[in-house]
C-alpha cells in the first residue's frame, strides 16, 4: 500500500518555548483507518494541526498526497478533510448552505447531487433546511463531517469524534467512518475511547509528551503486548501455592478455589504444558479453564505508564 501522508522528523516548539512534538516519523497507507492515541497534552492535536497546515512546524517536512504541506500548501489541503473538536460554522446558516458552501472553498465546481448524497449518507438529509443551532449535538457533529466530506477529500481527520455523544450514535458514526472507508477515503482519528481505537482501527499509533513511542498494527499490537491469563477453577480451595510452582507467574484469582496463570502469548514456549502437568503432581484439580487477553486499555495504560514508573524510580 503506498502512503498518503508521510511525516519526516517533525518537530514544534511553541513560542512559549513548549516542544510539543519530537522527531515525529510517520507514515499513513492509502486506504487504512489509524488511531492516535495519547493522554491529555500528548500532541494530538499539534500534530493534525500541522498536517492541515492550521500550525507551522519548527523542523521537518510533511507531505499529502506527495505534496509538501508547506511548499505546495492548496494541493495538499485540497486533497484533506477536517472534523475539528469544536463546531466551526455559522449556527444560523442552514445545513444545505453550510454543507454547499464549504465545497466552495476549495474551489470546487458546485454538485449538488453530490451534495445531496453526502447528506443522505449522514442521515441529515430531512435537516437540510434547519439551522445549525436547531440541531443536536450528534446532528452537528454529522454536519461537520458533511462539511469535511464536501470537497471529496483522500484524507479525513476526525479529532475526537464521539466525545460526548451517546452510544447509539458513537456506533452508527463507526458504520459511516467504515463506510468512508470501503470510498477509499483514508481516515486518521484522535480518541480517548480506547474501545473504538480497539472496535475501528487498522493501524495504532500511541504519542507520549511528543514522542510517536509506538505504531503498530491494531492485531499485531495486541498479540505482541498482550499478556494473557489462563484461569483454573479448582475442584478444591488451595490455601497456599505450592513453593515447587514458584517458577510460574501465579496467583489467587477472586477467591482461593481460582488459581491465574500470566504468560506472554508471544513467547513460543508458554510453559502451559510444564504447567499442567506440575499441577497433576501436586494433585492440584480443576474443573474449569478460560483464558483472557488483555484489552487494548490495558496495554495502553501501561505503555503510557511506564515512562511516568521509570521517572519514579529515577
Ligand atoms: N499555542 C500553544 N502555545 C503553547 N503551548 C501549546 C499551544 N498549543 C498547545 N500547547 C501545548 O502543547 C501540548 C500538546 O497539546 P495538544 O493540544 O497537541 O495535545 P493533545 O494530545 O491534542 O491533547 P488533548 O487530548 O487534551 O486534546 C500541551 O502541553 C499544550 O498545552
Amino acid at each position: 500500500m503506498s502512503s498518503i501522508i508521510e511525516i519526516e522528523n517533525l518537530s514544534k516548539s511553541y513560542q512559549n518555548g513548549f516542544q510539543a512534538l519530537k522527531k515525529v516519523n510517520l507514515n499513513i497507507k492509502q486506504g487504512e483507518i489509524f488511531a492516535l492515541l495519547g493522554p491529555n497534552g500528548a500532541g494530538k492535536t499539534t500534530l493534525i494541526s500541522i498536517i492541515c497546515g492550521i500550525v507551522n512546524a519548527t523542523d521537518g517536512t510533511v507531505r499529502v498526497g506527495g505534496h509538501h504541506i508547506a511548499e505546495r500548501y492548496k494541493e495538499a489541503r485540497r486533497l484533506i478533510g477536517l472534523v475539528p473538536q469544536e463546531l466551526t460554522a455559522d449556527a444560523f446558516e442552514t445545513v444545505w448552505n453550510t454543507v454547499r458552501f464549504s465545497r466552495g472553498l476549495f474551489g470546487k465546481k458546485k454538485d449538488d447531487n453530490l451534495i445531496t448524497q453526502i447528506l443522505k449518507d449522514l442521515s441529515l438529509w430531512d435537516k437540510r433546511d434547519s439551522k445549525l443551532m436547531m440541531l443536536s449535538g450528534g446532528m452537528k457533529r454529522r454536519v461537520m463531517i458533511a462539511k469535511a466530506l464536501s470537497h471529496e477529500p483522500r484524507v479525513l481527520f476526525l479529532d475526537e469524534p464521539t466525545a460526548g455523544v451517546d452510544v447509539e450514535l458513537r456506533k452508527s458514526m463507526w458504520e459511516l467512518v467504515r463506510k468512508l472507508r470501503e470510498q477509499g477515503v483514508t481516515i486518521i482519528l484522535t480518541t480517548h475511547y480506547i474501545e473504538e481505537a480497539e472496535e475501528m482501527a487498522d493501524r495504532i499509533g500511541v504519542i507520549r509528551e511528543g514522542e510517536l513511542i509506538l505504531t503498530e498494527e491494531k492485531h499485531a499490537l495486541m498479540s505482541k503486548l498482550g499478556a494473557k491469563q489462563l484461569t483454573f477453577s479448582l475442584v478444591k480451595p488451595l490455601s497456599e501455592i505450592p513453593s515447587s510452582l514458584s517458577t510460574y507467574d501465579l496467583s489467587h484469582g477472586s477467591d482461593d478455589q481460582s488459581l491465574v496463570f500470566s504468560y506472554d502469548q508471544s513467547l513460543d514456549d508458554n510453559k502451559i504444558p510444564e504447567l499442567l502437568t506440575d499441577l497433576q503432581n501436586e494433585g492440584i484439580r480443576f474443573k474449569d479453564l478460560n483464558t483472557k487477553q488483555s484489552s487494548l486499555e490495558e496495554i495502553f495504560v501501561g505503555l503510557v505508564q511506564d515512562r511516568k514508573q521509570a521517572e519514579k524510580r529515577i
